[in-house]
């Protein structure tokens, strides 16, 4: 019997789980919370890794372990490898001017032909034009840029700045694809990108293959990680026909496909996944903190949201939710605030907004769904993962709303376990 551990840091939480290879069953995991806002120094998820490490009853009997993670972060390290600033996550928008300098530079169809996405605030490149623009000296003092998985692999493996390898960091295909400045075709950094965004050259982490590995200082296989989404790919174990869509903090739906995807309008991202093959992709800024913040306001938790929500009649008696409580990533509306419409005397009920919150949440991943068709991407089934599929409103009104069957996975803990997977094919396990 061999372990390995899996762990996904995701933008709100570090969970980690420690994995039988023998049995494929989770023997241990653990867990710590991330600080809130869009802008968060690494520090904080590297100690909310050892917690989660030690939550998990420590891992001096594992034998080889991978990090999923949440993706895009800017990670700017010095030559001596310390963090420049606090990393600015996926979520942040303060970038989506920068994003529109780089399609006018360069073409929204050709970026999209070599990067395989259209800049919007998401995207790594974004944020590093917005240094450059507005931090002139932080930039200057950038020697290696990283993702979070990236970072927190190198942490790990006893790197850091009593220890500042910059050139042993590594990262893998899936996350490289959601930096803006990695070419799906050559799998290379696309360096004349990089260096228009961030006015100069960096160091970047070394993309491994997906069966690649490193070791960390206790001499254990070290897989090359994944962004959350592909991690939930190989933890779900999706196939040709499945479409993922996760409502955690981001609302996600991907699919693997052996073939890239380039769309010019900016809708679906042409990523790779962790296994070879591409993940074509649509990602909302507004998923399962639509239904936080509404069953805050309603005085309720998670359980009573859902009985109000299956409690009103579809359509909501017109109640309307558009949910960008964070602005919006797909459509591109970085600004955009939510807002609340068709309320009347009748309509205006606990039940109805509550309903509302559900269909407006999973309408933008719907939108999602018609994207990948229209890419003629085959879509058969839905599978519904994430902290929000654990909302019986959500899995019961997602058929309807996705106009796909859907299946819903034992609630667990996808890309972690995705992670461990990938650390047990490097292990050979
Ligand atoms: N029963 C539930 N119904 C709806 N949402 C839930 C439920 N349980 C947890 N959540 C929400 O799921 C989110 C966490 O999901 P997760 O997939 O772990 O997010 P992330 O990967 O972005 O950190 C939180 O916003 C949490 O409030
Ligand atoms: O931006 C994306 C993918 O493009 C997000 O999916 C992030 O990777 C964050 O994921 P969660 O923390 O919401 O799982």
């Amino acid at each position: 019997m061999a372990l390995v551990m899996g762990i996904d840091s995701s933008t709100q939480s570090c969970k980690v789980v420690i994995v039988d290879t023998a049995s494929d069953e989770i023997v241990r995991s653990g867990r710590a919370s991330h600080p809130d806002g869009s802008s968060v120094d690494p520090e904080a998820w590297w100690t909310a890794l050892q917690s989660a490490i030690a939550d998990a009853g420590g891992i001096d009997d594992v034998e080889a372990w991978a990090i999923g993670g949440q993706q895009h972060g800017m990670v700017a390290l010095d030559d001596e490898g310390r963090v420049i600033r606090d990393a600015l996550l996926w979520n942040d928008t303060r970038s989506a001017g920068s994003a529109l300098d780089l399609i006018e530079e360069f073409g929204a169809a050709e970026f999209a032909r070599r990067t395989g996405v259209v800049p919007v605030a998401s995207f790594t490149v974004t944020k590093l034009r917005w240094l450059r623009d507005n931090e002139p000296e932080n930039a200057s003092r950038v020697a290696a840029v990283a993702l979070p998985h990236d970072w927190l692999t190198w942490r790990l493996r006893g790197f850091g700045p009593e220890n500042p390898a910059l050139d042993e960091l590594v990262t893998d295909r899936s996350d490289a694809s959601g930096t803006g400045y990695w070419s799906p075709d050559s799998g290379d950094y696309d360096r004349e990108i990089l260096s228009a965004a961030l006015g100069g050259d960096a160091l970047l982490p070394r993309v491994l293959g997906p069966l690649e590995s490193v070791a960390d200082a206790r001499g254990r296989r070290v897989g090359p990680g994944a962004g959350d989404n592909a991690g939930a790919a190989l933890g779900v174990g999706a196939h040709t026909g499945d479409v993922v869509v996760s409502i955690g903090t981001s609302g996600t739906v991907f699919a693997v496909s052996a073939e890239r995807t380039i769309d010019p309008s900016g809708t679906v991202a042409g990523f790779a996944d962790a296994d070879g093959g591409f993940l074509p992709i649509v990602v909302t800024l507004n998923a399962a903190r639509v239904l936080d913040a509404i069953a805050r306001l309603l005085g309720v938790d998670h359980g009573e949201l859902s009985d109000l929500a299956l409690q009103a009649e579809p359509g909501a008696g017109g109640l309307t939710l558009l949910p960008y409580f964070e602005g919006e990533r797909t459509p591109n509306l970085p600004d955009a605030t939510a807002s609340l419409s068709g309320m009347t005397l009748a309509s205006t009920t606990r039940e109805n907004l509550a309903r509302a919150a559900v269909e407006g949440m999973l309408s933008g991943l719907s939108a999602g769904v018609e994207a990948l068709r229209g890419l003629n991407v085959p879509l058969e089934r839905a599978l519904l993962i994430g902290g929000g599929a654990q909302s019986e409103a959500v899995r019961r009104i997602a058929p309807e709303i996705l106009g796909l069957p859907v299946e819903v996975p034992t609630p667990g803990e996808y890309v972690a376990l995705g992670a461990a997977r990938q650390a047990a094919r490097v292990l050979g396990a």
